[in-house]
């Protein structure tokens, strides 16, 4: 399946946060969003999963959903979302229960979702046992047990430190390189866009619209830190960034 916004535009009361805005997420890529702060680009994530709707344009599914999906849209925030008192694999039965799946059904699913994400040694383990990455880990096996279509990321790796980013995005890069998957990935990191987008779309300052779209053709598992072609890509996005967030900046200093 496929996502397609159409001339999305959206206002809160005075304050115009989206102008305009034409995208479409084809189906098997990772699309990041970068923009600078209070851009949009939550907002347009939330468009794009259905949970508040443009005040103008429309929000678009095309094509089949994948096989055994349960939820075509699912999200992975940043601070993981875990229920406290259940352990892994209750956090990632959650889900399934809302379906009504259960037994040898949600064992398997869950069982093929903690071997993708490297977590079966710690399927009863409670959330506060887990560190962050290990935390972050689970609630892509939340998200992976429904066989999403579309999976929405906001800022998923941002209350990492930088080591453990690392680890998650190698992660990342496997479990895409092993099952492709759809991904919308917001993030503010450049270094995060060029190592996990095939495509990034780089928001201008509020209202944002569509400043540029870079393509990056490098296959997810050759991208590695120091790669002169992603380090081009990742100064190219800076200087578009820095412009937008230097005349932000002087908007604000203005009010
Ligand atoms: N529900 C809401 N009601 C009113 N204003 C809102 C609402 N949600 C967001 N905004 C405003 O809309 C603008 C865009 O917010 P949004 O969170 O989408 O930006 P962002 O690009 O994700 O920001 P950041 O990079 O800082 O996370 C901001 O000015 C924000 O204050």
């Amino acid at each position: 399946m496929q996502l397609i916004l159409d001339s999305v535009s959206h206002r809160y009361g005075d304050v115009r946060v989206l102008s305009d805005v034409s995208l479409t997420i084809p189906e098997g890529q990772i699309v990041c969003i970068v923009g600078p702060s209070g851009c949009g680009k939550s907002t347009l994530l939330r468009f794009l999963g259905g949970l508040e709707r443009p005040g103008a344009g429309k929000v678009l599914q095309s094509g089949p959903l994948p096989d055994g999906c349960l939820n075509p849209l699912t999200y992975v925030f940043q601070d993981f979302a875990l229920l406290p008192w259940r352990d892994v694999t209750g956090n990632i039965s959650l889900v399934l229960e809302d379906h009504g799946i259960k037994g040898a059904k949600a064992a398997r699913i869950i069982d093929d979702v903690l071997i993708r994400t490297k977590l079966s040694d710690f399927r009863n383990a409670l959330p506060k046992q887990l560190s962050g990455g290990m935390k972050q880990r689970v609630a892509i096996a939340r998200a992976l047990a429904v066989s999403p279509a579309v999976m929405l990321m906001d800022e998923p790796l941002s209350a990492l430190d930088a080591q453990t980013r690392e680890l998650l995005m190698d992660d990342l890069v496997s479990l895409w390189t092993r099952t492709p998957f759809t991904a919308v990935y917001v993030t503010h990191n450049l270094a995060e866009a060029v190592r996990l987008g095939h495509r990034i779309v780089v928001l201008s300052r509020r209202p944002g619209t569509i400043r540029d779209v870079v393509e990056i053709d490098m296959p997810l598992d050759q991208r590695r830190a120091g790669n002169p072609t992603l380090e081009a890509h990742q100064a190219r996005l800076w200087q578009l960034m820095r412009e937008e967030a230097e005349a932000a900046d002087k908007e604000l200093s203005n009010v």
